[in-house]
């Protein structure tokens, strides 16, 4: 009903600000776009279910998000997807893997840091309830 599409409304908005404030930061620059099919060709033979930042704005804007948990499903998918597809010892892919995994701790860290408890709460009851 309007009170419950006001609140996802006011999620919209908190998650764009957590997603634009990433998406910022150039530690994150590589996990900002789709892998691209031509840099990486047997990408999509390995991760079958490619995420990033630029793909979590438009589920945003597609109200494919009901509370700040799915958002962070979708952050530790390019985190897992990263760790996956670059498993080595060598530098680029521990390079990869620690950008990766600060991605997903500082997305967390933001979340926790400026979402109220209740407010997720009232978010899950919503979504639980559709
Ligand atoms: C992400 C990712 N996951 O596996 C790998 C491997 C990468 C990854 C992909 C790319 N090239 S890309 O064309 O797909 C791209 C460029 C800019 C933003 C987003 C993607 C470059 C690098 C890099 O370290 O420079 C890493």
């Amino acid at each position: 009903e309007e009170e419950e599409e006001a609140t996802l409304r006011e999620l919209r908005i908190f998650l764009r600000e957590i997603c634009a404030k990433l998406a910022r930061n150039r530690t994150f620059y590589i996990f900002t776009k789709p892998v691209d099919e031509e840099e990486v060709p047997d990408y999509r033979e390995i991760i079958k279910e490619p995420m990033d930042l630029e793909s979590m704005m438009t589920k945003i804007d597609k109200h494919e998000y009901e509370c700040a948990q799915d958002f962070l499903h979708d952050i530790d998918l390019i985190c897992t997807n990263a760790l996956e597809y670059n498993p080595d010892r060598n530098p680029e892919d521990k390079v990869i893997r620690h950008r990766a995994c600060t991605l997903r701790d500082t997305a967390y860290a933001y979340i926790k840091a400026e979402m109220d408890t209740d407010f997720e709460e009232k978010c899950r009851g919503i979504r639980d309830n559709r």
